[in-house]
């Protein structure tokens, strides 16, 4: 049996951060995955302006203004949003303007109309503001030149945001990495379709596409196999070109098991016992052509629990991104553990006494084929090997599950 430290280190160290990158329009970059750190083409924001409606001032002619002793200045410009003047202020003048508009280059602060009379050729104001009073000033979000985001990024709308006010209008991103998945078994049939006896509807293929979907990647291959031999090689042998496999089901030691039958005599993929449950019986290695390959064991909590553990760090070393760290999570109720062994368990997040706690999803953890309990996890409580009691209000991590 091998830890999962070091059958995760293996799977990392077999793929390469992908080099293929794709120029798209800010619209359609939201979460993909910056290539290249982003520099400001632009000061941000590009010139001083107004954070309020008021009056644009000159600080000199307003020392001591008050309620009791206002003084009056006469207005010699209206500047909205957008306009593009710099009018001249001389002693005594005041110009109105709207937040957002470019800050007069004679005026030292700006009195927010409140803390007037409103006028509008004339205007009392009744304070004497501080140097540069509600003026925001050119450069003081970014400078032009320096970075903004950095490569490995996943763009949320509040990136894109940046990007846009830095002045991009399209962004490299890298390529989604393409995955092919096929489940195994022949057992299994088209959601939806009538059972005979002893078959399954087939919901690794529908969990497994959408959780690379989740991870960043697209799926270019999809296909249900039999448990023939013939039939895997012949689907292996067709593939487009992919950057990962990755296969459900026939990984452990029946008579059928048919990814082990194909892939388990190349040499290039290697069969283990993983220290982990549920998701002992795991197969990784390279296809013929070099292209890495899953072999995840078929019960559905195990494809989700592997996926999370060895797939998903794959395919985000593929994009350039960081494994998302767990969470630390209270426990809010406890369950039992094997010695020896990570147990991944699937657990619900919900609110007790004002903090988030982790309970099990459904009760008996190793119950690896719970598909439809499956449902009410929220995230995978990870729990070392040397754990054997998980205790109420002790804190564990948890992985968030794809939302
Ligand atoms: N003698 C042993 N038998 C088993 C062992 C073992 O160590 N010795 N390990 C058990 C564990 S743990 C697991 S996990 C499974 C893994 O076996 P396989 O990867 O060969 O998986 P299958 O036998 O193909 O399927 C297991 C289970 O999952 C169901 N399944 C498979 N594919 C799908 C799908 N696409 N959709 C829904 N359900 C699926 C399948 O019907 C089986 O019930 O081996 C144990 N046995
Ligand atoms: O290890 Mo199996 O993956 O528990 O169901």
């Amino acid at each position: 049996m091998i830890t999962v430290e070091a059958h995760l280190a293996r799977v990392l160290a077999a793929v390469e951060p992908l080099t293929r990158r794709e120029t798209l329009p800010l619209a359609d970059a939201a979460g993909r995955t910056l290539a290249v750190d982003l520099v400001s083409h632009l000061d941000v924001p590009p010139f001083d302006n107004s954070a309020m409606d008021g009056y644009a001032v000159r600080r000199a002619d307003l020392r001591g203004a008050s309620p009791e002793a206002p003084v009056t200045l006469d207005v010699v410009a209206d500047l909205p949003a957008g306009a593009a003047e710099d009018p001249a202020i001389r002693r005594g003048q005041a110009v109105r303007i709207m937040t957002g508009a470019p800050v007069p280059s004679g005026a030292d602060a700006v009195v927010a109309v409140e803390a007037t009379d409103g006028g509008v050729e004339r205007v009392r104001i009744e304070v004497e503001p501080l140097a540069g009073r509600h003026i925001r000033r050119a450069g003081e979000d970014a400078r032009r030149g320096t970075a903004v985001l950095t490569a490995g990024t996943v763009l949320a709308p509040r990136h894109l945001a940046a990007a846009a006010a830095a002045g991009h209008a399209v962004l490299d991103v890298v390529a989604r990495p393409r995955v092919a998945v096929a489940a195994t078994g022949s057992e299994l049939v088209e959601p939806g379709e009538p059972l005979a006896h002893g078959s399954i509807p087939d919901s690794n293929s529908t969990l497994l596409a959408a959780l690379v979907a989740d991870a960043g990647a697209e799926v270019v291959a999809a296909a249900r196999l039999h448990d023939e031999p013939d039939d895997v090689r012949a689907w292996l042998d067709r593939l487009p070109d992919c950057d990962l496999v990755i296969c459900s089901g026939g990984v452990s030691v029946g008579d059928h098991d048919v990814v082990r039958a194909v892939l388990g005599t190349t040499g290039e993929v290697v069969f283990e016992q993983v220290a982990m449950q549920p998701g002992r019986p795991q197969a990784f290695g390279a296809l013929a052509d070099g292209t890495p390959v899953f072999g995840l064991p078929g019960n559905p909590v195990a494809v989700h629990v592997s996926f999370e553990m060895f797939a998903r760090p794959a395919i985000l070393r593929l994009l350039g991104r960081r494994a998302p760290t767990p969470v630390p999570l209270v426990v809010g109720a406890g369950w039992r553990s094997p010695a020896g062994r990570v147990q991944v368990m699937p657990v619900a997040v919900t609110t007790q006494v004002a903090s988030l706690v982790a309970v099990p999803a459904y009760p008996g953890g190793s119950a690896s084929h719970l598909v439809t309990g499956l449902a009410a996890a929220d995230g995978f409580a990870v729990v070392p090997a040397d754990v054997t009691e998980v205790a109420v209000g002790q804190t564990v991590p948890v992985l968030l599950a794809a939302r």
